[in-house]
């Protein structure tokens, strides 16, 4: 439970972890098509879309955008996990999915979830406690949301600029 004046990280923690979940639709969508994990161009889209969600909030577009070049990589690093288990594997590689069109309107719902819980946490965000906040809920997150390995790694490479030394 968090008052106004402190609200906790964990739902931030948990945003983060879904729009991991939707990599790997992402993930299957590129590995159907032959697509590349990497697309600079798409990236540089989200990190414009959420710099101007954080204007219109009266939030910090820098710190936004360091938080989603964080999320961007964690994405990546859930796309090259399951190719190298697909690729291993191929018993386990998708059949199907969606559109990458299709997904990206759902990553694009929880990215600008993501920068409203970013700008609802400026108090716990500046606070000398928020790496300890922070570590309780991506552990929050991963107990609740069960997190495999892969996701769970990610989940701590998508926040380490959550807190914010001022
Ligand atoms: C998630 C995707 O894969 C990568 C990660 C992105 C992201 O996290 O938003 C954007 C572009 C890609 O480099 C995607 O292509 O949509």
């Amino acid at each position: 439970a968090g008052s106004p004046a402190r609200p906790s990280l964990d739902p931030l923690a948990r945003l983060s972890a879904e729009r991991l979940l939707i990599s790997d639709q992402v993930a299957a969508a590129k590995y159907r098509t032959g697509q590349p994990i990497d697309d600079p161009a798409r990236e540089q889209q989200v990190l414009d879309g959420v710099a101007a969600r954080a204007r219109a909030l009266g939030t910090d577009p820098d710190e936004v955008v360091a938080v989603f070049r964080d999320q961007i990589e964690a994405s990546k690093i859930v796309q090259r996990g399951l190719f190298r288990i697909w690729d291993t594997d191929p018993s386990k590689a998708p059949t199907g999915s969606p559109d990458l069109s299709v997904i990206r309107v759902e990553i694009n719902r929880v990215s600008s979830e993501l920068v409203q819980a970013i700008a609802d946490t400026e108090a716990p965000r500046t606070s000398p406690q928020c790496g300890r906040r922070l570590l309780a809920a991506y552990l929050n997150t991963d107990r609740t949301m069960r997190l495999d390995m892969l996701h769970a790694i990610a989940l701590g490479r998508s926040l380490p600029h959550v807190c914010e030394a001022k």
